[in-house]
């Protein structure tokens, strides 16, 4: 605003309310007075508030429009007064004592005259600082077009919006353009209109200096534009390849799914053939072992008697050179030992008398051996034998006895180790011999699928109503035991359905445990009416029987750790909510994989323990068959109904341990299940005895003392013997 109209307002002194608003008003527009314009009345701070400010203000326009965009009432304003009018395309006149505001048109004609280069530009400008180019359109378009209040509305809504999103860019330092702007104005009373002051030379140059440096903003600003705008392209382009690339891999994905199903089948086909053909070569392999290990160790062949055709072992050739070496070292030390007798039975002093009877005066340096060869033939030709000592010459010769007999005995003992070596391969022989008769007779024995997934191989061994194969998993990859119960077809309705309940029970049981040292059990499903097949995790090592047949006695430091890994087994079974009681822990069921890990498996007899359970265990309703030589003395109680709890698998446990130990169990060894049930050997089996040999820790004869502690009450379950040092792992 000019000083003109400055001096013209304040000199208003009988307008002295309305000048004062109109001050304010003034100071408000040079940005000089924002606190006296907030403390004008809300009504005509509305009517600023929806003014829009021109645009060829640029920055210095922000500082209005800021207050503009702030005003939550403005939209009210517009629609309470109809229209909203920019102060570049309105004039503050004052008329009669009153304040009326119009419209500029003069002011626009006028500065399009004479400045009109420089007001296209810097509507130009001020479009960048508040960047949009539509408002630059909407500029210049309000200079030549009559103003339309709906369509001025319109626009200021759209700078509203434009000025929200830009305005921070632009300083409210600019203020000051305003207020230069302002005082190039000058009111003319006359008719009423505010008008741009002449476009003299040196308001020019100010002018043109003021727009250098808006220019060289603009620029910047347009540089930085186009940089973002190039940004937001590359962006936009990055978007869409990057779309692109997720639609080809979607696609590439679900070919590769289609494909992957398509080739399933063939996959599996290919894996099986290939097993196949990898079990074929094992089966022809084991074969060809059997018979060169035959010729060896010997073969069963067929036994008549009258008309009886039984089968017997008949000794291979090493086996019978075996025996004959062992023959004749006991021919040999027959005939020694009768030396000796006949040497012992001659009449003391015999030989000397005979040598001085010869004119021996003493012992000659004739071998002793010889002298009884002379002494044996003729005694009447010991001519030579000069001098001998009768006494000590006897004492030799049964010397000589002695040693030859110990060195005969030397070559016995390397004899029988070899022959216990023979038969523990005869053992490990004839077993094979069983599983290759049983593979033959199988009816799986054709490599086939079963259930679309486990292609069944060769067969591991039988049980008393199964049979268990080598599997591969085709969908799991991995190995399993197909564990085939076949039903006698000749066994009654009733009994088949009760061992199919038994083993749906063996199942419901067994699926639910998950440990290190307890098998896996992975699947179930019918084959056919009579027969059902468990899969099981396969564990490739022996089980423990059979290395117990091959070293029937282990190192204590290995039976250790085979009865650490039980013992945490059991501990698992009897710390789930459900506790379990294994109930035939035997070397049998004892099972090692790939890399030693001990596995419990054969849930078979196992029992859930109630949860109402007494602390003297629960009701032992079904026996089962067990295996007598692991069971404690209470599974044989017969005047009532014993009463079992983990404490029955802590007897088992002691029982292992001793028989690995020892090469032997503690309780009737040699005895068949039935006699050990007809002379009552558990009931009796009130001490365990240990022997001298070999030699094993304190510490091992006390946990098995322990677990084999006779009476139930005293005896500690699963837990309890967890705190004994000896199942505690820790490395000495
Ligand atoms: N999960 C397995 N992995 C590898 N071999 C196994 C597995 N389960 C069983 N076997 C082997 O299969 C053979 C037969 O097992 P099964 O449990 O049927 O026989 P068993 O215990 O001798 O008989 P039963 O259970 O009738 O007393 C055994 O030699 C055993 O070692």
């Amino acid at each position: 605003m000019s000083d003109e109209l400055i001096l013209h307002l304040s000199n208003s002194s009988n307008q002295s309310g309305q000048s004062s608003k109109i001050a304010k008003l003034e100071a408000r527009l040079v940005g000089k007075a924002s606190s006296a314009a907030s403390s004008q009345p809300q009504h005509v701070q509305t009517q600023l508030n929806s003014w829009t400010v021109p645009a060829k203000f640029g920055g210095a326009a922000d500082g209005l429009q800021e207050s503009l965009v702030d005003s939550d009432d403005s939209d009210d304003d517009i629609r309470k007064y109809g229209v909203m009018l920019t102060a570049e395309d309105m004039i503050l006149l004052y008329s009669g004592g009153a304040y009326l505001i119009q419209a500029n048109t003069q002011k626009r004609r006028k500065v399009d005259e004479v400045c009109s280069p420089i007001s296209v530009e810097q509507a130009e400008d001020s479009n960048f600082s508040g960047s949009t180019q539509t408002a630059a359109a909407d500029a210049r378009h309000k200079n030549t077009e009559p103003v339309d209040n709906n369509k001025l509305g319109g626009d200021v809504s759209k700078r509203k919006q434009s000025r929200g999103r830009a305005n921070t860019s632009s300083g409210r330092g600019r203020g000051s353009r305003v207020s230069d702007q302002a005082r190039n104005q000058s009111i003319s009373p006359a008719n009423g209109q505010v008008e741009n002051s002449p476009c003299k030379d040196g308001l020019v140059k100010e002018q043109l200096g003021h727009d250098s440096s808006r220019e060289d903003e603009g620029t910047s600003l347009r540089a930085k534009v186009s940089a973002m705008e190039e940004e937001l392209k590359k962006s936009r382009e990055e978007v869409s390849d990057s779309r692109n690339k997720c639609e080809r891999l979607e696609k590439e994905l679900k070919d590769i799914r289609d494909y992957e199903q398509q080739m399933k089948p063939k996959r599996m086909k290919v894996m099986s053939d290939l097993l196949v053909s990898v079990s074929k070569a094992e089966r022809q392999e084991a074969r060809m072992r059997v018979r060169q290990d035959s010729l060896r160790l010997g073969n069963i062949g067929v036994v008549r008697a009258g008309t009886i055709i039984s089968e017997a072992w008949e000794d291979g050739q090493a086996m019978k050179d075996i025996n004959a070496q062992l023959r004749s070292l006991l021919e040999m030390k027959e005939g020694i030992e009768r030396q000796r007798k006949s040497l012992k039975k001659r009449p003391s002093g015999d030989l000397y008398r005979y040598a001085l009877l010869k004119g021996f005066q003493k012992t000659t340096k004739v071998d002793m051996v010889k002298m009884v060869m002379i002494l044996n033939l003729d005694k009447g030709e010991v001519a030579d034998a000069d001098g001998v000592n009768q006494e000590e010459d006897v004492l030799m010769q049964d010397e000589i006895f002695k040693s030859r007999l110990a060195s005969i005995k030397r070559e016995e003992e390397a004899v029988l180790r070899e022959r216990d070596r023979h038969e523990l391969e005869k053992g490990r022989l004839i077993r094979e011999m069983k599983r290759i008769r049983d593979e033959d007779g199988s009816r799986f024995n054709n490599f086939q699928i079963l259930n679309h997934r486990y292609a069944l191989l060769n067969l591991l061994g039988k049980g008393g109503f199964s049979e268990v194969y080598k599997a591969f998993d085709l969908v799991e990859h991995r190995y399993v035991a197909c564990k085939l119960h076949g039903l006698n077809a000749q066994w009654s309705e009733e009994k088949k359905q009760s061992y199919i309940r038994h083993a749906i029970r063996e199942y419901n049981i067994h699926k639910t445990l998950v440990h290190r040292h307890i098998v896996r059990l992975w699947d179930i499903f019918e084959i056919d009416h009579n027969t059902f097949c468990t899969v099981l995790e396969y564990c490739s090592g022996k089980d423990l029987d059979a290395v117990l047949k091959a070293t029937p006695i282990l190192p204590e430091r290995e039976a250790r750790i085979i009865v650490v890994q039980i013992f945490q087994g059991l501990v698992y079974l009897n710390k789930r909510s459900q506790k379990i009681i294994h109930y035939d822990l035997k070397p049998g069921n004892v099972l090692f994989d790939e890399f030693g890990v001990t596995k419990v498996t054969d849930f078979g007899l196992s029992k859930i323990v109630e949860d109402n359970v007494g602390s003297q265990g629960m009701e032992l309703t079904s026996q089962g068959a067990g295996t007598y030589w692991y069971l404690p003395p209470e599974c044989f109680e017969l005047n009532k109904i014993p009463l079992i709890s983990s404490k029955v698998d802590v007897w088992s446990l002691g029982v292992l341990l001793y028989q690995m130990l020892f090469g032997r169990r503690p309780f009737g060894h040699d005895q068949s299940q039935e006699r050990i049930l007809r002379e009552d050997t558990i009931i009796k089996a009130r001490k365990v005895e240990f022997p001298s040999r070999p030699s094993v820790s304190n510490e091992a004869k006390d946990f098995i003392r322990r677990c084999l502690t006779y009476n139930q009450a005293e005896r500690p379950d699963v837990l309890a013997i967890g705190q004994d040092p000896y199942v505690i792992y820790t490395k000495k």
